[in-house]
């Protein structure tokens, strides 16, 4: 495939060796860092691109590609405040693959977590909390990957109704605590706890090469699907 890149960092030139490895084409790379912008003469003819960038450019950046009918693979976090707009552009024709975190590993942590709340649903003596632990570039907080764990925990546990960020106001809060360090890939970890034991759930990533196969890998799936697509889909879970 031909892939454009938007965003040249740190997931971006991760991106890069890992496609070029699966024998794919990088014909263009948009970043301030490296001064490519839309006008690079790859970028219209990409067959996908990968989005890596920061919360606040996302959606203008998906907007320039919808304009070309491109396919968008997007890891950025911190911008779902736009997502039913995006989910809007898929039911009109476009494709959009969206993923808090691309990693196979952490998509099965999902499921995990998803299937420990329900058993902890009918256990109220045990209270739940969860830390996570991102490098000290990171720029959003709590990371996309923590509100999706947190989310879950919501749905399946009935006495939680919302997550706050390194606090919790009441008992209906589930407090999601964020630690910047050195540079941590990723780090999620979710604990119950109750007068007798405590029951902990932990996903580490060593580097960002899971997630960047995994969005490389998501790329290839946009290949043969189309509109609003996630890891569920593509994991089949
Ligand atoms: N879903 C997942 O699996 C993962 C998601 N992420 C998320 O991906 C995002 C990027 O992470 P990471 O690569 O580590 O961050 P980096 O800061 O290393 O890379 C982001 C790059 O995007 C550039 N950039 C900023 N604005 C624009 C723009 N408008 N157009 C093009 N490029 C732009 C930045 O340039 P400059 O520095 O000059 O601003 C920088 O070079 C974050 O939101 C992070 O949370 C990260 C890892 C995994
Ligand atoms: O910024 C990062 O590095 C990461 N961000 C994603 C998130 O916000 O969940 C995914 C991963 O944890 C790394």
């Amino acid at each position: 495939m031909k892939i454009a890149l938007i965003g040249y960092g740190k997931m971006g030139k991760t991106i890069e060796r890992i496609a070029e490895s699966r024998g794919h084409e990088i014909v263009a790379r948009i970043d301030p860092f490296n001064g490519e912008d839309f006008s690079a003469s790859g970028f219209p003819k990409a067959d996908v691109v990968i989005e890596f960038t920061r919360p606040e450019a996302a959606y203008d950046n998906y907007m320039a590609c919808f304009k070309h009918n491109l396919p968008v693979v997007s890891g950025t976090t911190g911008w779902l405040d736009k997502l039913p707009d995006i989910k809007a552009h898929c039911e009109k024709g476009q494709t959009f693959f969206y993923a808090s975190n691309f990693s196979v590993g952490v998509n099965i942590f999902f499921e995990l977590n998803r299937q420990l709340a329900r058993l902890m649903n009918t256990q109220a003596d045990y209270k739940v909390g969860m830390t996570e632990v991102h490098h000290t570039q990171k720029l959003d907080a709590p990371s996309g990957t923590a509100i999706s764990l947190a989310e879950d925990l919501i749905e399946n546990i009935d006495r939680k109704d919302k997550w706050e960020l390194d606090k919790q106001s009441s008992d209906k809060a589930i407090e999601i605590k964020a630690i910047r360090e050195g540079d941590v890939p990723g780090i999620h970890t979710i604990k119950y706890e109750s007068e007798v034991d405590e029951i902990t759930i932990h996903h580490s990533a060593k580097s960002r090469e899971g997630f960047a196969l995994g969005a490389v890998i998501a790329a290839e799936f946009t290949a043969k699907n189309k509109g609003f697509l996630t890891m569920k889909e593509m994991l089949k879970f």
